[in-house]
């Protein structure tokens, strides 16, 4: 796979540490960026590999693209290869900056802290029309399954990284078709019957789409095992993440990452941090199939 623990350790030993108080200084101001970043690293692995290409600016890259319009947290990594450059010039890759930064926005949400294998280089393309591999949240859970396993994740990997919802926010046009003439004029059927008013009073009908609300009600801000509680209570708000509850498939993981009596129990974050260095390692361009960029916003 090419990456390992304390790739910098030898190169540029205070890579990781820069990093961490990076991410660190802006989510003291804008706690935003904590998903912002982890939302932005899936973008990336998924889209030819885990190389730094939704930081590429320009017409029709990725970030151009439909599902990356809302990405926040790029001012962190640029800001973080800023110093980097300073203190061992040419060195750290923006793919591992994306990477280490994405497990650092975890530790900073109260979640756990885990050692990531770097050695990522960065790539030289960026597609807007390459982002359609990434899950909608419209999809079946069938189809969720065969886009990840196609990278070899797993359905306990799937249900484990859609646990990182359990941070940040969705805009309410991507669920408010689901609180109104969903079927028969009426909400969504798998949606408690409770909590569809109270989605409705956040996101009126022809109201503000733009409007953000927690993916996690009552916990956005935590990264705990919360938001599959709320699955199993109706209270998912993304259309795909209420399917991991009534899919039978992945309902068995969700049970088993709330430990339900009768299941055999996971541990959440340990799980999550096992599945993230798996997603982490996709497509990982070392040597000369790729790059150190010079800044993260541009091919050199
Ligand atoms: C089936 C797969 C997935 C689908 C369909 C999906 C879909 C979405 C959608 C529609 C949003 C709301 C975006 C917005 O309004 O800005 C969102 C947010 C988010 N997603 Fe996912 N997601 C998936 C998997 C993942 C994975 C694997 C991760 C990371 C491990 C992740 C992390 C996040 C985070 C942290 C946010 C909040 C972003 C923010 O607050 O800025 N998602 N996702
Ligand atoms: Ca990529
Ligand atoms: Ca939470």
């Amino acid at each position: 796979q090419g990456t390992r623990v304390g790739f910098y350790a030898r190169t540029c030993p205070r890579a990781e540490s820069i990093i961490r108080s990076a991410v660190q200084s802006h989510f003291r101001s804008n706690p935003n960026i904590a998903p912002g970043l982890l939302r932005m690293h899936f973008h990336d692995c998924f889209v030819q590999g885990c190389d730094a290409s939704i930081l590429i600016d320009g017409p029709n890259t990725e970030k151009t693209a439909p599902p990356n319009r809302l990405l926040r947290g790029y001012e962190v990594i640029d800001d973080a290869k800023t110093q980097l450059e300073a203190a061992c010039p040419g060195v750290v890759s923006c793919a591992d900056i994306l990477t280490l930064a994405a497990r650092d926005s975890v530790f900073l949400t109260r979640g756990i802290n885990w050692a990531v294998p770097t050695g990522r280089r960065d790539g030289r393309v960026s597609l807007a029309s390459d982002t359609t591999i990434l899950p909608g949240f419209r999809e079946s859970i069938d189809s969720q399954n065969q886009k990840f396993a196609a990278f070899g994740l797993n359905t306990q990997d799937l249900v484990a990284l859609v646990g990182g919802h359990t941070i940040g926010t969705s805009a309410c046009q991507l669920f408010s078709y689901r609180l109104y003439n969903f079927t028969n004029g009426g909400p969504d059927p798998t949606m408690n019957p409770a909590f569809v008013p109270q989605l409705q009073a956040l996101c009126p009908q022809n109201g503000d789409g733009s409007r953000r609300i927690d993916l996690d009600t009552g916990s956005g801000n935590r990264f705990d095992t919360s938001f599959f509680a709320n699955l199993r209570n109706g209270r998912g708000i993304l259309e795909s993440d209420q399917k991991l509850w009534t899919d039978p498939s992945t309902r068995t993981f969700v049970q088993r990452f709330l430990g339900e009596r009768g299941s055999r129990p996971l541990n959440f974050n340990v799980e999550f941090a096992r599945s993230m260095v798996k997603m982490s390692n996709i497509g990982v361009k070392t040597s000369t199939n790729g790059e150190i960029r010079r800044i993260c916003s541009a091919i050199n």
